[in-house]
């Protein structure tokens, strides 16, 4: 059965999580080429205050870098697959560093293929590069081994991270404040990375909405594009009380 759109009541007095790379910005070739449509931030901050606070973007890309594109303090960040956040208290594991060596010399090898560092972790990009995927999965998977790290696969990108949380267990965490109690939370994204996300909302009595083609997912709603996600948050904050 194809996903049916989101009805627009879906916004009205919702805890509203929003993932980042795909479906508030379009995938762009490298991390740094993407481009920040000039009406986002006005629309996130509207979004914001109507939900008295209750929107939060959750990326796989670390704090630092969302805040370099989404630079209002009201549009509430949490980075790097959910690992970044108050309340979490995790050490960056020292293979990372002991490993990035060779991640730089893998990238030399292989133009195209891009390392993007997190406070936890490490990206292993190979959209520009799409012969590479294999040594990058391999790269991973050693790389996973060594420090005790998990593989996450996203789209063109080997993530390497420790297993101590993800968007799932951020979100769980961030519905038991005080704010965001008795609201039911909604998570838009398109991502596999966003699938732990999608089945917290729903064990939560929320709704979770796929952006992209049908797959199989946690979702049971679907935007077909990230000009769709931006028009249907606009319509339904026009519509919220
Ligand atoms: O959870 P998200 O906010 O969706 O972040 C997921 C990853 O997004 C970025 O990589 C992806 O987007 C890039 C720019 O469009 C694209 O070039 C790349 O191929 C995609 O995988 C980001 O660089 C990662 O750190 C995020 O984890």
């Amino acid at each position: 059965m194809p996903l049916p759109a989101p009805p627009r009541s879906l916004l009205q007095d919702c805890a509203l999580f929003l993932d980042f790379d795909g479906t508030l910005v379009a995938i762009a070739d490298r991390p740094d080429a993407i481009t920040v449509a000039p009406s986002l931030l006005p629309l996130l901050q509207g979004l914001s205050r109507k939900l008295d606070g209750r929107l939060v973007v959750v990326s796989g890309r670390a704090t630092a870098d969302i805040r370099q594109w989404l630079v209002p303090p009201e549009i509430a960040v949490v980075g790097s697959h959910g690992l970044e956040r108050d309340g979490l208290a995790i050490a960056r594991p020292a293979a990372l560093d002991q490993a990035l060596p060779d991640l730089r010399e893998l990238q030399t090898r292989h133009p195209g293929v891009a390392i993007e560092e997190k406070p936890f972790g490490v990206a292993i990009h190979f959209r520009e590069s799409p012969q590479a995927e294999e040594v990058c999965r391999g790269a991973a998977a050693e790389l996973a081994m060594k420090a005790g790290m998990q593989v996450l696969p996203g789209k063109m990108v080997f993530e390497i991270k420790p297993a101590d949380g993800n968007k799932g267990t951020a979100i769980s965490a961030l519905m038991t404040l005080p704010a965001f109690t008795g609201h039911k939370p909604l998570f838009i994204g398109d991502d596999i990375t966003d699938e732990d996300g999608f089945a917290a909302v729903r064990a939560l009595g929320g709704a979770a909405i796929l952006v992209g083609d049908e797959r199989n997912t946690a979702a049971s709603f679907r935007l077909d594009d990230v000009d769709h996600v931006h028009r249907w948050l606009r319509d339904a904050c026009e519509e919220m009380e």
